[in-house]
């Protein structure tokens, strides 16, 4: 419950939307129970009137009319009130969580992966929806209702009041109230299974050629059949409880109108309450627990609520990689990056780096070497200030990195690694990336430095062309380029590259190799890689090996 009250100010935004689609649902409800009570009071009267009493038609039957329209009317509204508010909650909502994600990213947690993070940003958004709305809406509209029927009744006929109230407080509160103690850990592992159902999915697809390459496309349908079916019966379990709950506040309705009908022909028979008025109340009994079916639909979702609410406060929680400096200063364009004695570990894990360092002056073009998991991508996350070092500094001209804007770093710093992606966009926009306010005529320069003009210009619609998912109207080489492309519209001074070729046949690796070392000539290159470099694209490659650097 903790967890979904943290959501409360973002409702509160909408507080005034949802206050009127309330108030519309008591109207609503109001009416509801006046025209079962009217239409009760009025059928009964007419049939008597035929035994020879006197009656008036007109006032009750155009009251039956009237409640009709205004229960017509105001549930309308409410429903269009309530789901414009709801939405827009929504939106206020993923609008929350992507501004306090988005300086976290990349998420140093390898634990969160891919496929979960889609999850939260997707269904579990989309599982508080009716939290607010269905949940609060109903109990105020159950209590204002559930009182006001209990004191007519205790006017008329005191004896029905207190049974009515008492199944009242049951059906509205006590079942309700059961249901979420009982759903809210299988609304937590529905909520997880869904999630695990959604990675098996994306995994599948993102991996298909590779599983179909394998064989191994069963294991994967295995393994998503398997998720599905226990997300299937967790489902089944919640529906179950919840239909439960629907019977017991049936069956409390039903022992309210029991009740009420009892005492109500008693006081008939005693003369206490006309026959007519006795119909009335029992319809209006019936008709005010309609709230109460609302309340046990809702709260059978609250257990997936308040374990979505769970998963999304923790994501909001995620500590920023780093803090931002209080002064930031801003960074000497020609100045040497330097690490000093640096070391670095992941949480829990052995250092990756220990008393490492290294000076790059400014212009100049290195290559770091070394075995797999040397921690080179690290080195390169650190100088981004993506993560800090428990020991030793990193700085430029002389001033440490945590004096910078991480937004000034990463102005200084182009990054160009093996998974750069080409969005599925216009060339145009997958430059501009780079640098937004960047002319056409900064784009053709940055596409002939990275000698892709020819290709783009031969295309029929040249920078609006889209290219497609993971660029695949382009080559590996040309997609490649691109990226390269977009470093050098950032007009960054220092380009770093992780890996940048990998994944290129050796031919198309040589080319891009030549294509950098031309478009990069006034720049400081720190490329990271595993390929056999030609004479004069790097001055010097270092090797690491242990955590620091060996000759
Ligand atoms: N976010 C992370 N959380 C925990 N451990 C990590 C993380 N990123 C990298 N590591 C670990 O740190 C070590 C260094 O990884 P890094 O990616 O820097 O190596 P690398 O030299 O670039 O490897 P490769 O050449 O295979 O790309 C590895 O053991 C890796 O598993």
């Amino acid at each position: 419950m903790k967890a979904l009250l943290a959501f409360l100010p973002l409702f509160r935004q909408r507080g005034r939307a949802f206050g009127l689609a309330l108030l519309l649902s008591l109207v609503t409800l109001l009416a509801g129970v006046a025209l079962l009570g009217t239409s009760g009071w009025f059928i009964t009267a007419t049939a008597l009137t035929t035994l020879g009493l006197g009656f008036n038609l007109f006032v009750p039957s155009s009251l039956v009319r009237g409640f009709s329209f205004i229960r017509i009317l105001a549930r309308y509204g409410e429903r269009l009130v309530g789901h414009n508010a709801t939405l827009k909650l929504l939106s206020d909502l993923r609008g929350w969580l992507f501004a306090l994600l988005f300086p976290k990213l990349p998420l140093p947690d390898r634990s969160l992966r891919h496929g979960d993070l889609v999850s939260r940003l997707t269904a579990d958004v989309d599982a508080l929806d009716t939290a607010f709305l269905v949940a609060v809406g109903p109990w105020m509209a159950a209590l204002l209702v559930g009182g006001g029927m209990t004191a007519l009744l205790g006017f008329f006929l005191p004896g029905a009041a207190l049974a009515y109230g008492l199944a009242m407080l049951g059906a509205a509160l006590l079942v309700p109230i059961g249901l979420v103690w009982l759903s809210r850990s299988a609304g937590r592992a529905s909520v997880a299974a869904q999630a695990d159902m959604r990675m098996a999915v994306l995994d599948g697809a993102i991996g298909h050629a590779d599983l179909t390459a394998l064989g191994a496309l069963g294991t994967a349908a295995r393994r998503f059949e398997a998720a599905s079916a226990i997300a299937a019966s967790l489902r089944r379990r919640l529906g179950a409880y919840t239909a439960g709950a629907a019977a017991m506040v049936q069956m409390l309705a039903a022992l309210a109108l029991i009740s009420t009908l009892w005492m109500g022909l008693l006081a008939v028979d005693a003369g206490h309450v006309e026959g007519p008025v006795m119909a009335g109340l029992l319809l209006a009994v019936l008709g005010s627990f309609e709230v109460t079916g609302m309340i046990v639909r809702s709260v059978g979702k609250a257990g997936a609520a308040m374990a979505a609410a769970e998963r999304l406060n923790a994501l909001a929680a995620l500590a920023p990689p780093v803090a931002e400096p209080a002064k930031p200063r801003d960074i000497p364009e020609d100045g040497a990056i330097a690490f000093e004695e640096v070391s670095f570990a992941y949480p829990g894990l052995p250092p990756v780096l220990s008393g490492f360092s290294l000076t790059i002056a400014p212009g100049e073009r290195i290559a770091i070497a070394g075995p797999s998991g040397s921690g080179k991508s690290t080195l390169l996350r650190l100088l981004l200030r993506l993560a800090e070092p428990q020991d030793g500094a990193i700085g430029i001209g002389g001033i440490g990195l945590e004096q910078f804007r991480s937004a000034d770093i990463h102005a200084h710093m182009a990054l160009l690694s093996q998974d750069s992606p080409v969005f599925i966009d216009t060339i145009r926009n997958n430059l501009l990336i780079g640098r937004p306010d960047a002319s056409d005529a900064d784009l053709w320069a940055a596409l002939a430095e990275a000698q892709l003009d020819a290709h783009i210009a031969a295309l029929p619609k040249g920078l609006d062309s889209i290219v497609g998912e993971a660029g695949r109207t382009l080559s590996a080489g040309q997609a490649r380029r691109l990226c390269l492309a977009r470093a050098l519209v950032s007009r960054a001074p220092v380009l770093l590259l992780d890996e940048p070729s990998d994944a290129l046949d050796r031919a198309t690796e040589l080319a891009f190799f030549g294509v950098l070392a031309a478009a990069a000539a006034e720049r400081t290159i720190i490329m990271v890689t595993h390929a056999a470099l030609p004479e004069g694209v790097v001055d010097r490659v270092l090797t690491l090996r242990n955590g620091r650097l060996c000759t």
